[in-house]
Formats: C-alpha cells, structure tokens, sequence
C-alpha cells in the first residue's frame, strides 16, 4: 500500500454562507429589525471574546456576489462545540431571515510532506501549535475555496510515492512563501467530512494577492497537474458601525 501522509489536526472549522432574505426583512418593522441586529452583534461579541480567550477563533464577512451575503467562519477544538454554534446561531431571530447558501466542514490540518526528523510531540511546539489553533487575522479580505487532489487515469495523487509528493509539495511551499506577510492561508481537511478534501481560507490586506497567488500556484505541478477546485467565495471585512449598517435598511 502506498504511504499516506501523517496529518497533525488542530480545531474544527465551520465555513457558514447564509443569504440575507432582504424582502422579509424589510417587512419587519424597524424596532424588531435593530432588535434582531443588536441581538447577533451580542453573540459576535461572545465570539470575540472566545478568540480573545483562546479558546477557538472566528470571522466574519460579507460576501461579494451573489453566492452568499455573509459568511461566519468558526473554529474550535471539537465538532460537537461547533454544531452548538451553528444550532445557537440558527435560533437568533437574525437566522430567520437568513437562507443557507454554502456550508464546509473541515479540521485544521498541517501534513508531514516538509516536516523534519523529530523526537519531540509535535502538538506541544508552539510554531506547529499557532498553525493548528491559529488566530484570524483581520484582514480586510478573505477568500475561501474547496479542492481535491485529482484522482483520475494516470493523474492520480494518491498514487503517487512519498517522495514524488514530498518535491512537489516542497515547490507548493516555496511558491507560497513569496506571499508571506501578504497572504496568510488556512488550509482544513474535510475527507470524510465533506464534499472536497480541503477548504482553503485565504486573508489578505490586498484582494488581488489572492489572484496573483492562485494563479501562480496554478502552473505549479501540485495544482495545474492534481488540483480541482469548487466554488470561489470572497468577502470583505465590517467591523463596529459597518456591520450595523450592513443589517440597516
Ligand atoms: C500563503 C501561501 C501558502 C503557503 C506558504 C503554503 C504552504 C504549504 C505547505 C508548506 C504545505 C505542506 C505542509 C502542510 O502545511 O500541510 C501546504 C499544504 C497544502 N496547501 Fe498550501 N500554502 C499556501 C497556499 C495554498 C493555496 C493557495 C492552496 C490552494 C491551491 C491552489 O492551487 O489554489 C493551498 C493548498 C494546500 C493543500 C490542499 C495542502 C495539503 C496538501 C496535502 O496533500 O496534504 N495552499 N501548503
């Protein structure tokens, strides 16, 4: 049998698209309309504070087109916190008038393909552990994609030795670290989980070094000869005012 790769798992991810029902919505009188918004700002705020505690992280962004509105991105340490998340969030008066667009559920994954010889517990390195519990940076842009690694006639990766995956991963890396400080990528698996077998989340200061870093990874082998891609989702950071006027009508 050929050799899987290792995985180290770290918190649980829930990506959740919901489009606002802007009809409905507006029917409701005002009052009940800035009820229904204070009472989600609340439950962001508990958000916050969890990331501030560590505890797990979250993001939230609007999302540009017509796939979604929004996107609440969530991680924690087990599937079971983050079903009560999404069962909580269902049951604020906001979710009525919220319809499911997308939703993917993955575990922060970091693979062995570029890890080094080591006798030390790889979950108690601090470097491996902000990768695998991470902090979401703020940035003001996000971008999130499923994929799979193509598994078809001679193009078949999980074929493919150890060491032939280990090179081509070796030039993923590389190309990626040309976009350090620029991107910062959250990559979650989600075979068995899900329809793809990663979600790639993507946060960036500048949209177009999302472009520039999908597209010069697309002539790199691991993805022009093995990558398929699901549906493309980019959204844009509110914070305070922004998300208020976001639900103001
Ligand atoms: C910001 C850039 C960036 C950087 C620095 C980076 C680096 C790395 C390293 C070093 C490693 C391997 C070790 C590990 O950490 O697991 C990976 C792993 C992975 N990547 Fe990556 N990747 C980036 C970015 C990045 C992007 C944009 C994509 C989407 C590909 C595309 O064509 O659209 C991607 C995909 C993946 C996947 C699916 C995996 C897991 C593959 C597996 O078979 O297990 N990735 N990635």
């Amino acid at each position: 049998m050929n050799e899987a790769a290792i995985t180290l798992d770290g918190w649980y991810v829930l990506h959740d698209f919901r489009t606002m029902d802007w009809s409905s919505w507006k029917q409701l009188p005002a009052e009940e309309r800035q009820a229904a918004t204070a009472e989600f700002l609340v439950f962001l705020d508990e958000m916050q504070q969890v990331d501030e505690s560590k505890e797990g992280a979250h993001a939230f962004y609007t999302v540009v087109g017509q796939k979604a509105d929004f996107m609440l991105m969530t991680l924690r340490p087990t599937m079971d916190e983050l079903n009560a998340i999404e069962n909580r969030f269902n049951k604020l008066t906001i979710a009525e008038f919220t319809i499911p667009a997308y939703s993917y559920v993955s575990v922060v994954e970091l693979s062995n393909y570029l890890a080094g010889e080591s006798n030390e517990d790889p979950y108690q390195n601090p470097h491996v552990r902000a990768r695998l519990y991470p902090e979401l940076p703020r940035t003001q842009y996000v971008c999130f994609y499923p994929m799979d690694k193509r598994r078809q006639g001679d193009d078949n990766w999980y074929m493919l030795s150890m060491d032939d995956r280990k090179t081509m991963m070796r030039s993923h890396g590389m190309i990626g670290r040309g976009y350090a400080g620029k991107v910062k990528q959250i990559i979650s698996g989600s075979i068995g989980f899900d329809d793809f077998e990663w979600g790639v989340t993507l946060f960036s200061d500048d949209v177009l070094q999302f472009k520039k870093l999908v597209y010069e990874m697309r002539f790199d082998e691991v993805s022009a000869r093995y990558g398929e891609f699901g549906s493309f989702f980019v959204g844009t950071y509110l914070d305070g005012e922004k998300r208020k006027e976001f639900f103001t009508i």
